[in-house]
């Protein structure tokens, strides 16, 4: 038995499962996931397909969480890990994306529950197949799924501001009316909560958020971990958006929310919060610290390998930055040097936030011909094919 979890053999107390979060590129899925953990776990940039390998966040609620039809008062738990996947890309272009993609289907294969992420923007429709990673078949199998609408604190931008998204009248704002659904008044998510409707029939919950302002996030949580009182949480936020809730259903009846996660014992220690190794982190870490130093298309032609990793209040960390060109040797060191020690100042914050203690980074930069096409290259640098 794992350390930490003595005592967990008997089942009922605690539900535990997987949840996996999936949803074309850069719809928010890295960010959401740093945001239910509570720290930056998943690399999140603005640039789409920044997630390559699928990460394991794990979050253990400790008490206080009705586990089910018995309430087990503050001694129950609910575990829940939560895998981050890459983006759903249409074109694969390397053997890279034929990785990114396996992982995409493995993480729907393990999800109890599936978390469709999308945004306000245009949804891109999940499609049966390869492209979809099988959520389609997956779901017909058993799985639950809940689609987010993400970035809706960008929703005036590209909407009629105060216009009632529920469109009955005299919805607007102002008015004497009932507050509409967490007073989120704009015709773009309405219209994407009914679009993904028709897409997810079956879908328990299509909740519109936001991952950088944690605009029902707290929600998404309480509904997650079945927290006493998340009905009366429903309930107080206003009218739903249409379309919200399965056909027939108003609000979602508690034995659903209770039954998101099923019964089973812990998976992880209490304490655990990813399945990946620090020095997996750290080469992530240097990796965003590139996506966030370079332009266009150098950044996907990178790779970095941790070489080196000390223990101790004082690390010292040396990876290398696998490029495929040496052109793109010359962008990524710069004039001078300049860009890579502009990426290792950048790293090297971060690394310190992550790990706590004070790190000394070194970085080598290599070319390595074509490495997104080849399996081999591919195994080498961490992309694993099975899981
Ligand atoms: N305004 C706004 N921006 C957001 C929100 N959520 C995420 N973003 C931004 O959207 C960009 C993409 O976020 P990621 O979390 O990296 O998206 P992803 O879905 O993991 O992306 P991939 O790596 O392509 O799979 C980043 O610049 C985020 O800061 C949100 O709710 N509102």
């Amino acid at each position: 038995m794992p350390e930490g979890m003595e005592g967990s053999s008997a089942p009922r107390p605690y539900r535990s499962g997987f949840i996996t979060i999936i949803g074309a590129p850069n719809m928010g899925k890295s960010t959401l996931l740093n945001l239910l953990l509570g720290q930056d776990l998943c690399l999140s940039t603005p640039k789409p397909q920044t997630t390559r390998h699928s990460i394991l966040g794990i979050l253990t609620d400790p008490g206080d969480v009705p586990c089910g039809p018995v309430d087990y008062g503050s001694g129950s738990m609910t575990q829940v890990a939560f895998t981050d996947t890459p983006g759903v890309v249409r074109r694969r272009s390397y053997k890279l994306h034929d990785n990114m993609m396996s992982s995409v289907g493995k993480g729907i294969e393990k999800g109890d529950l599936i978390i469709v992420a999308s945004d306000i923007f245009g949804t891109v429709p999940v499609e049966e197949g390869e492209e979809g990673g099988g959520v389609m078949e997956r779901i017909a199998r058993g799985a639950k799924v809940v689609v987010l609408i993400n970035k809706i604190d960008l929703a005036d931008k590209i909407t009629n501001k105060g216009r009632d998204i529920t469109g009955e009248e005299g919805g607007g704002v102002g008015g004497q009316e009932e507050q509409s659904f967490l007073d989120i008044r704009t015709s773009s998510v309405a219209s994407a909560v009914l679009k993904w409707r028709a897409i997810l029939p079956s879908a328990l919950l299509i909740l519109p958020i936001s991952a950088t302002t944690g605009s029902n996030v707290p929600l998404l949580r309480s509904i997650i971990f079945g927290r006493k009182g998340v009905q009366g949480m429903i309930r107080s936020l206003g009218r739903p958006i249409p379309g919200m809730f399965p056909p027939g259903s108003s609000t979602i009846s508690d034995p659903t929310i209770l039954g998101m996660v099923p019964f089973g014992p812990p998976m992880f220690p209490a304490d655990a919060v990813t399945d990946r190794s620090e020095r997996f982190v750290a080469s992530e870490i240097v990796r965003g610290a590139i996506f966030g130093t370079l332009r266009k298309e150098v950044p996907y032609a990178t790779e970095v390998r941790v070489t080196g990793f000390t223990e101790g209040e004082k690390r010292r960390i040396t990876a290398e930055v696998i490029v495929e060109r040496n052109s793109q040797k010359g962008l990524v060191i710069g004039k001078g040097g300049k860009m890579i020690k502009e990426i290792g100042i950048k790293a090297r914050g971060k690394l310190e936030e992550f790990f706590g203690c004070k790190i000394y980074l070194d970085l080598t930069v290599k070319v390595d011909k074509d490495w997104r096409k080849d399996e081999g290259r591919l195994k080498e640098y961490g992309y694993d094919w099975d899981r």
